[in-house]
Formats: C-alpha cells, structure tokens, sequence
C-alpha cells in the first residue's frame, strides 16, 4: 500500500433519498468516506443498497440532500474537473460517435492545460499505451457498437485514467470480463493508487476486494469498514 495519508477524497454526513411513487428510497444516511491520496479501495453492498448513488455523489454527478463532498481540501464541483475526478459507470458513458481511441482521448482534449501527462507522453502515446495495456490493441479506429462490452468497458476505463484524476471511482469494472481481462484491469487500479490516485471501486467480486489495500460496507445507508479476516 502507498497511502501518502493526505486526504484525496472526503464525504461528510452524506444523505440521498429518491421520489418514488411508493413513497421515498433512503439510499444514504449520514454516509463517512474517507480515501487517502495513493489508497486502492473497495465498496461492497448487496445490489440496490446504494453504492452507483454513493459513487455518484462523491464524484458530484449527483448532489447529496444533506452532506459535504471535498476532493483535495476543496468542495467537489459540479461537473467535476477531470483531473479531479473521473469515474467508470456501470452505463459506461463512451460516446458512440468517436472511435474507442478519440473517446479515451477526450479528457485531454477537454482539459489540455489541467492535464499531468508525463513529459515524454503524447497525447497518442498515452492513447496507445493504455489500448495495449488493456488488451485493446487494433480496436483503436472502431466504434464502441463494434467492440464487445467487455472491450467497451475497458475503452471506458482508459478514458477514466488517462488524465490522471486525484480521484477515480469505478462501478463495477469487472463485471463483464474474463479471467484474461480482469487483472489487467486490476493491475491499472493498483497502478493508478501507486501514483498517487484515490481509488475507489464497487464490486461484487471477491477477487477485486483481495487486490485492494482495505474494504469499505456500504450497509443501511452507512459506510463502515469491512471486518478483516
Ligand atoms: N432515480 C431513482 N429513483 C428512485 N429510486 C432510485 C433511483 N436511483 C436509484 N434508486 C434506488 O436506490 C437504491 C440504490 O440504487 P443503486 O443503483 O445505488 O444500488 P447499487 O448498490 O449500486 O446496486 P447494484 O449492485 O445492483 O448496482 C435502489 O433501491 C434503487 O432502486
């Protein structure tokens, strides 16, 4: 673990209900999220106990009912900056009109001057490196309906990555991968976190939990840390 300890990510007396003709959905209530500079950490819950809404309120893609949301000491912004955050949803979000390459590209076209590409990084070079590290080489000309999902996930996850965001937050980004897929998307998040990234991804699966640094339990509307075993 490279945890710097400096606060990257910071959720305080977070509440968020939903209008539903049945009556209200209390998703969060009073939620703490706390994510160190350098941290890779997992959240768990059963399905629908809230962790897309978590995730989408720490990001400020969704504005909590009660609570504050700070990434780096200051009030996330809506939207947020890619640099600060960036986030995989589980609706991936590529955009269907650009090739898998321009949609991973997009966040430095979008924010040139706010990116942290390493000196010697093009825009096509950081483009290409991250298509083969996830197993993407030769799709980078086609379009996100002719690539599998699970080829559309990982396309989604090197767009989330690129600008090197202070916080990254992931929806599930296994879920549609095989045992060939999945830790090359694992090995990016450890990546991510040793470089100083805030990492924090929603799973299902055991395996992702087992490569994280520690777990958090999304439970009744509560972030707790999960019992070590
Ligand atoms: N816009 C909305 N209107 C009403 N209810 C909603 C809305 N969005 C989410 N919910 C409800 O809020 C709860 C939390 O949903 P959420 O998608 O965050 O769960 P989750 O833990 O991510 O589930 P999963 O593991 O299945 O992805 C669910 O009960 C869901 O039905």
């Amino acid at each position: 673990m490279s945890a710097t300890g400096e606060t990257a990510l910071r959720g305080q007396g977070l509440y968020r209900s939903f209008q539903h003709p049945a009556g209200p959905v209390s998703v969060l209530r009073g939620a703490e999220v706390r994510i160190a500079a350098g941290e890779f950490v997992t959240l768990t819950a059963p399905s629908g106990a809230g962790k897309s809404a978590l995730l989408a309120v720490l990001c400020g893609f969704d504005q909590p009912d009660a609570g504050t949301v700070e990434i780096a000491g200051r009030p996330v912004t809506r939207p947020p900056a890619w640099r600060d955050c960036a986030v995989l949803p589980q609706s991936l979000g590529l955009a269907q009109e650009l090739t898998l390459a321009e949609n991973i590209a997009l966040p430095l076209r979008l924010a040139p001057r706010d990116r942290s590409l390493p000196d010697q990084d093009t825009p096509d070079a950081a483009v290409a490196a991250l298509l083969a590290e996830l197993d993407l080489d030769g799709l980078a000309d086609r379009y996100p309906h002719e690539v599998s999902y699970g080829q559309q996930q990982r396309a989604a996850l090197a767009r989330a990555v690129i600008a090197r965001p202070r916080v990254l937050l992931a929806d599930e980004p296994t879920a549609h991968l095989d045992q060939r897929s999945a830790p090359l998307v694992l090995a990016l998040l450890r990546r991510r976190a040793d470089q100083g990234g805030a990492v924090l991804v929603a799973s299902h699966h055991e395996e992702v939990h087992q490569a994280a640094d520690r777990t958090l339990v999304l439970d009744q509307g509560r972030v707790h840390d999960a019992p070590t075993a």
